[in-house]
């Protein structure tokens, strides 16, 4: 009887270690022999450079340092196993985004990427060109089609790749995820299988890339579109598929572990997030991360994440209150920094406020006080913040969530100072409903809430003058949040969301705060991409314009 098993290798590339992500393939193929029997292995997309490599590709030695990698994998990976890998190579001075299959020791055919993504944050016309021909491979006798990533999402690479005879689909990918992306890719598929008419494999790239994160979920659907077998979401891991030919003469998937995705739409969120931040900090070097704890909301959740992504013990929590920081702030704050034993300090801002307030008194004199001198609290704090990161080689890590991102609330080199935030892409709405999420987690598992009920039920405030709360100069967050996924995710105009029932006055504000602001984007640090328009590379406004609202 014909029949093979193949291991879906969900790993976690480190984007231009060459050498190191060779290994890693010529690792996980031992390991999938070892365990699994494996008779094929299929690696992520690019996975011997990383995805996405960006200008990396550009570099005059990535090729030359491809065909070393691919070399050591021929000496090295283990004997009558077929493993198809995903790199970028140069043929007759062109660049393609390549699909290589290994086997003994030799490399026995090349697949290059027909449909290149050139939107939202995919850019791959700028370094690629496009393949011309479908690739299919015989091994113990089942033919596999193999693609790449962007080939499922249109029609023609699939069904050229079943003209040309694949019984089986194998597609190696580096997907990253948004909000909702995992529902979208099971609905597409799984009616690409339907209509091929023939079994689907989809491997996938784990971890995080800069602002994108890879969720994995790696999984093979039978001709008729069922899943048949299941990889965790967020973990890296070897997941084994047994191929049999059946009576009719077609493959069938046997019944393989289904293994369980994120129940709630907060909980592939949350993972998404202490994803981001655990590879952005494990794979820069740094030894943890410090934050400003507030005692609001938003650090706290930050805190949280950390916390979960690199343990108590790589994470500092610094409260740096000044007179209006209320009594509960500091409570808050030390209850929480208890709560997930972390290191924990205070240090006192006011002498410094004093002593800015100071030199600049004869510049400042005859002018009112105004936000300039809230914003000087907030630069002291990231300076302290800032400090503490040089001295003890910790990351620091920003708090403002997407709300605030988008209306340029936060004080530029103050709140603002940071390497990495988790909540850039997170309404404030969304961080509620991820706090009270982990509340109930922490809870199950006979735990003390980690973002104590009380910062969940206060009124935001930035804290910055005397009883300010956020409503004074914002709508609600939850109108706030709705008129900005209407401008920001769905491109909607100022005059269609007033249309829709908005207070034109609110609308009018929120439209103009955000158009104002991209001076700010620009300079944020960089943060988890977690919707369909994050503010990387998914939302390029100029900075400089003279566009007027409306229409
Ligand atoms: N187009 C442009 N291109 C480049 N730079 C530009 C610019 N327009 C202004 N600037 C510069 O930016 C400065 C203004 O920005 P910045 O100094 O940040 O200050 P600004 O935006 O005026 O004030 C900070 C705002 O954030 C709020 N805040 C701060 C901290 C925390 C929170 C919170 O809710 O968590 C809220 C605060 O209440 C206030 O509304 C200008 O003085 C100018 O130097
Ligand atoms: N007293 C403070 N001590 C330490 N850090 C602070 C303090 N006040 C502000 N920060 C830092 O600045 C960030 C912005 O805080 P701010 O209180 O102005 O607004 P926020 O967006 O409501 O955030 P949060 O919900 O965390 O308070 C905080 O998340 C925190 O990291
Ligand atoms: N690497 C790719 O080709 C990714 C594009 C694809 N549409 C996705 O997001 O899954």
């Amino acid at each position: 009887m014909q029949e093979l098993t193949l291991v879906m290798a969900q790993l976690d590339p480190l984007t231009g270690d060459i050498p190191g992500n060779a290994e890693r393939a010529i690792e996980a193929v031992r390991e999938a022999k070892i365990e699994h029997g494996a008779d094929v292995v299929v690696l992520p997309e690019l996975f011997l450079a990383g995805y996405p490599p960006e200008d990396l590709l550009l570099r005059e030695s990535m090729a030359a340092r491809i065909e070393q990698a691919r070399q050591r994998m021929a000496e090295k990976t283990v004997r009558d196993v077929l493993v198809l890998v995903g790199y970028p190579a140069e043929r007759d001075g062109r660049r393609f985004n390549m699909a290589g299959a290994l086997l003994n020791g030799e490399w026995r055919d090349e697949y290059a990427k027909r449909a290149l993504p050139n939107y939202r944050v995919f850019d791959e016309k700028r370094y690629f060109e496009v393949g011309d021909r479908s690739c299919v491979i015989e091994h113990r006798g089942i033919r596999l089609g193999v693609l790449i990533c962007e080939d499922l999402w249109v029609d023609e690479p699939i069904a050229d790749t079943v003209a040309a005879g694949a019984e089986v689909i194998v597609s190696l990918n580096a997907s990253p995820w948004h909000r909702g992306k995992s529902t979208e890719r099971v609905e597409l598929f799984a009616e690409s299988a339907r209509r091929a008419q023939c079994p689907l494999i989809y491997v996938n790239q784990i971890g995080g890339q800069d602002e994108l994160v890879f969720d994995g979920a790696s999984f093979a659907l039978d001709a008729g579109g069922e899943c048949r077998v299941q990889a965790l979401a967020w973990q890296p891991g070897l997941m084994p598929i047994r191929l049999t030919r059946n009576d009719d003469g077609g493959v069938d998937i046997v019944d393989g572990e289904l293994m369980p995705l994120p129940a709630t739409a907060e909980e592939s969120l949350y993972c998404a997030l202490v994803t981001g931040v655990r590879d952005y900090v494990n794979k820069s070097g740094f030894h943890g991360v410090v934050l400003g704890l507030s005692g609001g909301i938003d650090s706290a959740l930050s805190l949280a994440i950390a916390v979960d992504a690199l343990g108590p013990d790589r994470v500092q929590a610094v409260m740096m209150p000044y007179h209006y920081t209320a009594e509960i702030s500091r409570e808050d704050a030390a209850e929480q920094a208890r709560t997930l034993g972390v290191h924990y300090e205070v240090l006192e801002i006011a002498p410094m406020v004093e002593a800015f307030t100071a030199t600049l008194a004869a510049s400042f004199e005859g002018s009112a006080a105004d936000t300039t001198e809230e914003n000087l609290q907030s630069r002291i704090r990231g300076t302290l913040l800032m400090a503490l990161s040089n001295k003890k080689g910790l990351m620091v890590l920003t708090t403002g969530n997407k709300s605030e991102m988008a209306v340029g609330y936060a004080t530029l080199y103050g709140d603002m100072v940071g390497g990495y935030n988790a909540l850039k892409d997170v309404y404030k709405t969304w961080v509620y409903r991820l706090a009270r999420w982990r509340n109930r987690q922490a809870l199950e598992e006979g735990e003390a809430e980690c973002v104590p009920a009380r910062v969940i039920e206060r009124p935001p405030s930035a804290e910055l003058s005397e009883d300010q709360l956020d409503s004074d100069s914002l709508p609600d967050y939850d109108v706030l949040d709705e008129i900005l996924e209407r401008y920001i995710e769905g491109d909607q105009s100022q005059e269609a969301i007033i249309a829709a029932g908005f207070d034109r006055d609110a609308v009018e504000k929120v439209v103009k705060l955000v158009d104002r602001t991209e001076y700010k984007r620009r300079q944020a640090p960089p943060g988890v991409r977690a919707t369909l328009r994050g503010f990387g590379r998914d939302r390029r406004y100029p900075i400089v314009n003279g566009w007027q609202p409306g229409d």
